[in-house]
């Protein structure tokens, strides 16, 4: 699997992939500084929920790069970083981490600061790496041999730090023997699914085919569909989910279609703190991400433009939620208060290893 980026400890920077010059391009660039990590994430260089909390991390720890830099220059890049994208969870759980390590090493010397900074940036990255691992073996007890799978957007390794999300199973799959097929919706308007799914699963050597995202009913209705598996962006206290734009309307035809629609995260990915998908800020970008997105214009000038990055579909169209930590099912309320729980007094207790 390739990951999004590289940590480059010779020359204090990151190496990221460009995510927007995929499928024909694969070039890394060189990230030095927490505004060109800000510039990164908000031109979707570097996109993906797990992946944004991944660089942003890093991109605080960049912060001290220089040798002047102190932890005002951290705490002003954690603000920055902040600002950049509102809807995936990650960012912001990964950047209260970084802050709590500013909050306990203020005082300390320069170098223990960026010492504490960085080694929470590699546990972020490391817990991702790990949780892609359990997500590909869970969602594996769901994904049969020889099921076809449609999947939305781009779930795979370079929008986490490893194995993907909704694309784990087939990545794991591949490796297990376990024969999937994939059917990658193209996802408008930036296309991650044409760009980047495609070459992700045809580099895997996993078999796939696209479709325009107006096609998902169609192949459904044929009953070449057997399951929806999608990853999410944030997920709501009650189940609700928060992911790329399109996705609440597969979970529509799904149910329309008898056909079992999974939601595939880590716990990182989940909001226990917001009460539904009504509470989930939605971002809205660029219209010319629509008006200019084939490289030329296919619009009017003057046409108005509506561009939400992402929907909610509602936790009753979900089938099962795919974790890190288990499967959750039905009532979700009661399951994501389940886990909080495990997941709190697994924090409060101290580690035997
Ligand atoms: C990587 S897992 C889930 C999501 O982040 C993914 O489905 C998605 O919506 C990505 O949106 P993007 O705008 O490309 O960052």
């Amino acid at each position: 699997m390739i990951p999004p980026l590289y940590w480059n400890d010779e020359a204090f920077r990151v190496d990221l992939l460009d995510q927007t010059l995929l499928p024909v391009e694969e070039r890394w660039i060189p990230i030095e500084t927490p505004e060109q990590m800000a510039e990164a994430i908000r031109k979707l260089r570097v996109r993906g929920a797990p992946a944004i909390g991944i660089a942003a991390a890093y991109g605080v720890v960049l912060a001290l790069r220089r040798p002047e830099s102190g932890p005002e220059d951290v705490r002003r890049a954690i603000e920055l970083l902040r600002g950049t994208r509102p809807t995936a969870v990650n960012l912001f759980g990964a950047l209260r981490r970084m802050e709590a390590v500013l909050e306990a090493y203020r005082h300390a010397d320069r170098e223990t600061l960026r010492s504490r900074l960085l080694a929470e940036a590699r546990a972020i990255e490391e817990e991702d790496r790990e949780a892609g691992r359990r997500l590909g073996a869970y969602g594996l007890e769901l994904l049969k041999d020889g099921m076809r799978v449609l999947t939305h957007c781009h779930t795979g390794g370079v929008a986490t730090s490893g194995y993907g999300t909704a694309l784990a199973p087939f990545i794991l799959g591949k490796e297990r023997g376990v024969r999937l097929e994939a059917w990658v919706d193209e996802t408008r308007p930036l296309l991650q699914g044409s760009r980047i799914t495609a070459w992700e699963l045809l580099k895997a050597g996993v078999p796939a085919t696209l479709i325009t995202d107006s096609m998902a009913a169609h192949v459904m209705q044929q009953g070449w569909v057997d399951a929806v598996i999608v990853g999410a962006d944030r997920i709501a206290a009650n189940g609700d989910v928060a992911n790329k734009i399109g996705t609440y309307g597969l979970a529509v035809l799904a149910r329309a279609h008898g056909i079992p629609f999974y939601v595939s995260a880590p716990v990182s990915t989940i909001d226990f703190e917001t009460p539904s998908g009504k509470e989930i800020v939605i971002e809205e970008r660029d219209p010319r991400e629509i008006t200019h997105g084939f490289g030329q214009q296919t619009a009017p000038e003057g046409i108005r433009v509506y561009n939400p990055a992402f929907d909610v579909t509602p936790a009753e169209l979900v089938t099962a939620i795919i974790t890190d930590r288990g499967i959750l099912r039905p009532p979700y309320p009661e399951a994501l208060a389940a886990l909080r729980a495990q997941l709190e007094t697994e924090a409060t207790t101290p580690s035997t290893t």
